[in-house]
């Protein structure tokens, strides 16, 4: 059960929008409250106008695809039923690489809808393009922006009244009754109600108790009956496991996580990469909106990226896109290439590139020199790879077949630089595949993080240190989770102390965590960057940087088998951090009981029997 995604495409209305008519007057508070920082990437649009919109992508239905990945070993296999959820743009792509793109068919008869960003409307921004900038058209967005200026102005208005009807000054009984202490055969007495609008309610009553606890609390209820009865509601409301709603909750606070959880029932607007071996994105433009399809620039900080409002055609199937003109891509996917900044000539490993969106943007940055190799473990996804690869016109790649483990031993190694775009669960795409909110447990995401380690460390050996122009990794994901993201980073600090983390150069951005509940990673993880859909309108994205120093690795261990000190490790790096870093100090006392208690949660997720707490 749980609240039902929309079928839409295109920009995902704001958030207040989809609160529906004022019923979350805190978060809404909140929202204003919130630094310049996180302003979205793409501007959401004001309002969605409900004019019926012949399919954008209507030739693109199919589903993603799900190869499974021809695997060397079992732990290989298992992890690799992950990467059917991957980046934005693949798993469509896959399906059919000349005639199909689209990310989101099943939301291709949608309304239209419009941007808020008065500015950026009347005056794109084609930045890489020259001549005269005004010759778009743009005429026919101003007058739809003033249509919709003028009904978010009305629903703003019933909302406030909404709100004075709903909500109570102070919060009464908003949680149940406490009978047997709040439970009926083990579960919460809530969990009885299955009233979509009222489990609705009371998310935002618990959310506004928790911004005001003092105040607002009822007399006898502690904070933490609150947050479980919340944690509930939403697993409920937005039909999650427990576990995955308790992991991604955790890294918000309550009223961003319950915007983080809103805007996962949204899509993502639909964008396009301009491709600069063929056109330039001025050119693209023109001849887009000459076959009627609404379009601008996705802002300052890319040259290549338009954002898609509406067409008339499907934008999967044009001339332009046939000729190889542009690549159907999420904005997220521009960023890790972005960060890797290839350089003409160079000699690049894409370690994990099917169907291949991110590795034709390397391509295009070379302009066509230099050697890439655009490698994939999945056999059957690499077809699609080289059909990109083809229809984009990219000369400089050399498409192979190997587990990226096997690099650089088994394979090739002494690139300048490598982009590792790690298979993930996809807890950053939410939207998209709505099976992720169920179908993850706690072993999913430690398998998962052992194969991105591992995956990071071959990485890092592929690299050639002496590099004159580069020497640098890139990692990124499209999850969020900690496991993921900054625990895989933290571990490669520590194997391979020959490397550092080093700015990405990408101009927006959430830090990375550097504390996370008992973890607390080395400070330079914060040279990382973490996108989100509630705060930057695009998928939920993890992106590091590592410069190579040196091709010598200090031994940091016994030489004992890396993947059985996995575990060990990871407990260290929780209270450790690294030994490089000088900074933090640790109570000795604190640490041993936080690394008992990891022991037996492990052990406890490894199915052994744990004795009880002392
Ligand atoms: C996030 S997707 C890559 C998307 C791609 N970078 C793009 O921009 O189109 C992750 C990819 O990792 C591949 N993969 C999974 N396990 C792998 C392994 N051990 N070695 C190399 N690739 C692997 C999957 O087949 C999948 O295509």
């Amino acid at each position: 059960m749980g609240r039902k995604q929309k079928s839409k495409q295109g920009v995902p209305p704001t958030l207040e929008e989809v609160r529906g008519a004022g019923k979350k007057p805190e978060m809404k508070a909140e929202k204003k409250r919130k630094p310049a920082e996180e302003t979205a990437a793409l501007q959401p649009r004001k309002k969605q106008i409900s004019q019926e919109k012949k399919s954008l992508f209507e030739e693109s239905e199919s589903e993603p695809e799900n190869d499974d990945v021809e695997a060397a070993s079992d732990e290989f296999e298992q992890a690799d039923e992950f990467s059917e959820v991957e980046d934005d743009d693949d798993a469509a792509e896959a399906q059919d690489e000349f005639v199909q793109d689209g990310e989101d068919k099943e939301e291709s008869e949608e309304d239209s809808v419009f941007d808020s960003d008065e500015e950026s409307r009347a005056k794109p921004m084609f930045s890489d393009d020259s001549g005269d900038e005004d010759d778009l058209e743009v005429a026919n967005l101003e007058a739809m922006s003033r249509k919709i200026d003028e009904e978010a102005e009305k629903e703003e208005m019933e909302a406030e009244e909404e709100l004075h009807t709903n909500i109570h000054p102070t919060a009464p009984a908003i949680l149940p009754p406490t009978v047997d202490g709040g439970m009926v055969d083990g579960q919460p007495i809530s969990a009885f109600t299955q009233d979509l609008s009222q489990i609705q309610l009371r998310i935002q009553e618990i959310n506004r108790v928790l911004n005001d606890f003092k105040n607002l609390c009822e007399p006898g209820r502690s904070r933490a009956e609150y947050v479980d009865q919340l944690l509930n509601d939403i697993s409920v409301y937005y039909g999650y496991s427990k576990f995955l709603a308790e992991k991604l909750f955790e890294l918000f606070p309550v009223s961003e996580a319950i915007e983080f959880f809103e805007a996962n029932e949204l899509p993502r607007p639909v964008t396009i990469r301009t491709n600069t071996l063929k056109t330039q994105r001025r050119e693209l433009a023109q001849a887009l909106i000459n076959r009627g399809v609404n379009l601008e620039p996705i802002g300052k900080w890319s040259k290549v990226g338009l954002q898609v409002f509406e067409s008339q055609v499907p934008i999967g199937a044009t001339p332009e896109y046939l000729a190889g003109h542009y690549m159907l891509q999420a904005a997220s996917s521009f960023l890790p290439v972005m960060a890797l900044a290839p350089q003409p000539s160079e000699r690049i490993l894409d370690m994990s590139s099917a169907p291949g969106g991110k590795v034709t943007y390397v391509a295009a940055l070379q302009k066509n020199t230099g050697v890439i190799f655009a490698n994939d473990a999945n056999k059957a996804r690499t077809k699609a790879l080289s059909a990109n690869i083809h229809r984009l016109g990219v000369r400089n790649a050399i498409v192979c077949n190997y587990d990226g483990r096997k690099f650089p031993n088994d394979v090739l190694g002494g690139f300048d630089r490598v982009l590792l775009d790690a298979p993930c669960s996809g807890t950053g795409v939410i939207y998209k595949d709505q099976s992720v909110k169920t179908n993850k447990s706690e072993r999913d995401f430690d398998t998962l993080s052992h194969l991105q380690r591992q995956l990071l460390l071959s990485a890092i050996d592929s690299v050639n240190a002496d590099s004159k122009t580069g020497g640098y990794i890139v990692y990124s994901t499209c999850s969020i989770t900690v496991d993921e993201d900054e625990a895989v980073i933290q571990y490669a600090l520590k194997k391979r102390p020959n490397v550092k983390l080093v700015s990405t150069g990408l101009e927006f951005g959430r830090e990375g965590f550097v504390r996370y509940r008992e973890k607390r990673f080395h400070p330079s993880l914060k040279l990382t960057r973490r996108y989100y859909p509630h705060v930057h309108n695009i998928d939920g994205f993890f992106v590091a940087k590592l410069k190579k120093m040196s091709d010598k690795i200090p031994q940091t261990t016994d030489g004992a088998d890396e993947a059985e000190e996995e575990h060990e490790d990871a407990e260290e790096e929780s209270v450790n951090a690294s030994s490089e870093n000088d900074n933090l100090t640790f109570n000795d006392e604190a640490d041993k009981a936080i690394i008992e208690e990891n022991r037996r949660k492990w052990l406890k997720s490894k199915g052994y029997k744990v004795s009880k707490k002392n």
